[in-house]
């Protein structure tokens, strides 16, 4: 079994700064199953001296074979304290290793099959890593290495033997190594629908509310239960595919076994080892496989914990997006450009095809087209989380590119319409706009988003709790939390999705006074689902199939006769734009 892809993936997942404390512990792993096996292959002259009789050869053998097995104990010990302190430091590091990575990653890399296969790795991976140093890296170097350095000791007694060792070595590689991809196989396979059922029982707990509505909450959710039988599946067939692979491996060890038993007996017929001498190669014998069945045991659990070593070694090998070492200082604070813009998610698929406009700072502009014509999108390039096919987007006068991720993160806040409360206070969902805000100003904001409505209501006030997501509020309130939160952060720009469901005339009031206040210190990009937005935009930006079709103010793009004018001739019968009047 090669076990340098392994080691490699081991080592990427400790860092080079602990590549040294690994190289250590195998060394020493190699060195106490070298020790072991010189240790039994001493028993020969043990056993011979004493069975012919030779009492003194044997003891002056006996010593040395103490010498050995004391020193077999110290690596053992060594071996284990190294294994235990790189296991410590894959345990402590690695969430940390992985966390760092993934923040790097672009947005669109979170789908939900990798979100399911991050949970899981950083849950019972960790475990896994943990287990390999302790329980499964020692017995399989050793399992390999004692064998050989029992055969070669052998040769020094009897080198027939020896070379009978080392003809069923290769036999026993290929079995062992065989079996070991057949259980491995199997694991993928069950790895992969354990993700599937995993994603799938998440969806069903997230989505109950949508669930119930249709009537789906308790009489099952089919695409769950489709995944359960296809994870049960798959499990039978992994568990029949793994038991010619644990069957292989011993049958193979005892088949070497045997082969040594024949070849020492038939020496020992045809007189080239005497009799006692014989007892003392089939004690050998027993040795020299004892190892190898450990090891035919070992593998296939190796090949699992392997694929796993390997599914966060591939997490870690995931492109960050490139980012310069220092952000290039732009001379337009918060002006946003889109320079001949290319971009789509899949290659094959434009979504934005060469969208060019310019919105000055400090100035509102509607972002209005069908759905589908990439007016998220747009938002998401300025934001970064996505990298542009061709052209350039600038934030503050300088490409996206050219800024380091908190830097442009901190000059922008975003509104989405599925806006997300963390589970904490009112004060404490608005201060994470920016945690150094004072209490004056988490307040200010607040009065003017219209929360301290809400606080008022309240029985516990601003420590209030708002439930995971925000659950124990309306959808109104809630986008009235999160426009708090970007009033706070106070940043140049302000990207904001404008909720579609009609809201209350309270909740409406509020979104529209904080948007105005918004609009005085930031420049405001709002995907405008409402007529009172869109004619109160200083520019209007007409998206459509993810081109510019106009730019212009209401007035401007009523006078000229285009894809605006149409929609607002005909905006009752228009089924694909969202606008809502009022
Ligand atoms: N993460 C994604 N991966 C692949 N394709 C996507 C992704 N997000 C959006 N798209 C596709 O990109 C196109 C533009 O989507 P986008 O969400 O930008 O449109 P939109 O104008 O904001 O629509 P809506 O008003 O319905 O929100 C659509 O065809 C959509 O299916």
């Amino acid at each position: 079994m090669n076990l340098r892809p392994l080691l490699r993936d081991l080592s990427a997942i400790l860092g080079p700064e602990h590549r040294g404390a690994l190289r250590a512990y195998l060394v020493w792993a190699t060195v106490f199953g070298g020790l072991q096996g010189v240790a039994a292959a001493l028993m020969v002259p043990v056993l011979r001296g004493l069975l012919a009789g030779e009492v003194g050869d044997a003891l002056s053998w006996l010593a040395v074979m103490a010498v050995v097995v004391l020193a077999t104990c110290v690596a053992n010990y060594v071996q284990a304290m190294k294994g235990f302190a790189v296991a410590i430091v894959a345990l402590t590091t690695m969430h940390e290793r992985v966390g760092d990575h993934v923040s790097e990653l672009p947005v669109g890399w979170f789908t939900g099959e990798k979100v399911g296969r991050l949970s899981r790795i950083v849950t019972s991976g960790t475990v896994m890593v943990g287990g390999l140093f302790a329980h499964l890296l020692t017995p399989l170097l050793a399992g390999a290495v004692t064998p050989v350095a029992i055969a070669a000791v052998t040769f020094f007694f009897d080198w027939r033997l020896a070379v009978a060792m080392l003809v069923c070595a290769p036999l026993l590689a290929w079995v062992f190594s065989w079996c070991a991809r057949l259980v491995g196989r199997g694991d993928e396979l069950s790895d992969t629908a354990a993700v599937s059922a995993a994603n799938r029982v998440v969806e069903f707990a997230r989505h109950q509310r949508t669930l119930r509505a249709f009537g789906r909450g308790s009489d099952g959710h089919r695409p769950l239960e489709d995944a359960i039988t296809e994870q049960h599946r798959v499990g039978r067939k992994a568990l029949w595919m793994a038991v010619p692979g644990i069957l292989g491996g011993g049958l193979a060890t005892q088949f070497a076994f045997t082969v040594l038993i024949v070849v020492g007996v038939l020496l020992a017929l045809g007189g080239s080892v005497d009799p006692v001498a014989l007892v003392a190669v089939l004690a050998l014998a027993a040795r020299f496989t004892g190892p190898l069945a450990e090891l035919s045991e070992l593998s296939g659990a190796v090949r699992m914990a392997h694929n796993d070593v390997r599914r966060i070694t591939e997490v870690l090998r995931e492109e960050p997006l490139p980012e310069p070492v220092a952000t290039t200082i732009g001379e337009r604070p918060g002006e946003i450009e889109f320079d001949h813009v290319d971009f789509g998610y899949d290659e094959d698929r434009p979504v934005l095809r060469d969208v060019t406009f310019t919105v000055p700072p400090r100035t509102m502009t509607a972002l209005v087209g069908a759905s589908g014509s990439g007016k998220t999108t747009v938002t998401r390039l300025i934001a970064r989380f996505w990298d542009v096919d061709s052209g350039t987007v600038r934030v503050g006068g300088t490409d996206v590119r050219d800024q380091r991720t908190e830097d442009l993160v901190g000059q922008i806040a975003m509104v989405f319409q599925d806006v997300y409360l963390f589970d904490d206070t009112l004060e404490a969902n608005i201060l994470a706009g920016r945690p150094d805000a004072t209490t004056e100003e988490v307040r200010a904001a607040g009065r003017l988003a219209g929360v301290e409505e809400i606080v008022g209501r309240l029985p516990d006030g601003w420590a209030t709790r708002v439930g995971e997501g925000g659950t124990s509020l309306s959808g109104g309130e809630r986008q009235r939390v999160s426009i708090a939160r970007a009033i706070v952060k106070n940043a140049p720009v302000v990207l904001l999705d404008e909720a579609t469901a009609a809201l209350d005339t309270e909740n409406e009031r509020y979104v529209r006074a904080a948007m105005r206040a918004l609009t005085e210190r930031s420049t405001v990009l709002v995907i405008a689902h409402r007529l009172p937005t869109v004619v109160a935009a200083d520019q209007i930006v007409v998206l459509d199939g993810g081109a510019v079709a106009q730019v212009g103010t209401h007035e401007e793009l009523i006078v000229a006769d285009g894809r605006y004018a149409a929609f607002w001739h005909e905006r009752d019968r228009a089924r694909g734009w969202r606008l809502a009047a009022g």
